[in-house]
């Protein structure tokens, strides 16, 4: 039965993908999104930390795919989707803050690369995103490739080395911008390259360079274009 929307009933539930490299605002564009716009929020990187984590945690051998294959299926992950205060926690344990250490971030490309961590995360994300009522903006490296290839809107957000390093350099105090640039180039590379769903560009996503936009302005162009697509549907 066909169904109609009268007026005054809910806006069809809406799946925003939005993707990039680190630093580009995925994450401050997609949680000022799905705030104003009411859906739910996930941090897709934030999982591939949370299970990075753990295996630090658990003494896993992190240069061996084979042993961190072996126990991708371990740990329990679960994400809080509300975009004004998204959780995340690991067997029940809030690790929010431990995933975003430099021991993290330098181990989470090796990690996030073997198939077996990819399977089950992908499933994780896909359920999340099934159950979002009113929708939902996921935001990640292969969201609108291959976790939601049939998202309604798919962003690509980019921006210059530069750009991005003098962004982070300004969240970590006083850290040096050239090694901060160093940095996000390696993990960049390391993520694009992979085999298993690289870091790219869905062949229709909206490629958004935000080097020479304020935060503001990109969540306003992207609260438009996420608008049009929920009034075609
Ligand atoms: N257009 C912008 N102009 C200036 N600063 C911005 C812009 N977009 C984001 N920022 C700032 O840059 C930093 C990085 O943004 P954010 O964490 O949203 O990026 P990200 O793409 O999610 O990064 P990662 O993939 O590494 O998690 C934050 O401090 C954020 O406030
Ligand atoms: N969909 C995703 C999201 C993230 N990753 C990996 C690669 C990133 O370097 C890492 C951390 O992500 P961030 O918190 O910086 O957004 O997680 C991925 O492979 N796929």
């Amino acid at each position: 039965m066909e169904t109609v929307e009268t007026a005054g009933s809910a806006p069809a539930a809406v799946i925003v993908a939005i993707d990039g490299p680190s630093g580009t605002g995925k994450s401050s564009t997609s949680k000022a999104v799905a705030a104003q716009l009411g859906l739910s929020y996930l941090d897709t990187g934030a999982q591939y930390r949370a299970i990075t984590w753990w295996m630090v945690h658990n003494g896993i051998e992190l240069t061996d795919p084979t042993a961190i294959a072996a126990v991708a299926g371990k740990p329990e992950i679960v994400s809080g989707t509300d975009p004004l205060s998204p959780t995340i926690t690991v067997d029940g344990t809030d690790v929010a803050g431990p995933i975003r250490t430099t021991e993290v971030t330098s181990k989470v490309s090796a990690v996030s690369a073997v198939p077996e961590v990819r399977a089950r995360i992908t499933e994780l994300q896909r359920t999340i995103a099934a159950s979002a009522e009113k929708g939902i903006v996921v935001e990640g490296r292969d969201i609108g490739t291959t976790v939601l290839p049939d998202a309604d809107l798919k962003i690509f957000l980019t921006a210059s080395p530069e750009a991005r390093a003098a962004r982070r350099s300004g969240e970590l105090k006083g850290a040096d911008v050239a090694a901060t640039r160093e940095a996000l180039i390696k993990r960049d590379a390391a993520d694009s390259s992979r085999k298993t769903s690289p870091l790219a560009k869905a062949g229709d996503a909206v490629e958004v360079d935000t080097t020479e936009l304020t935060l503001q302005q990109v969540i306003e162009c992207v609260v438009t274009l996420v608008e049009e697509k929920r009034a075609a549907k």
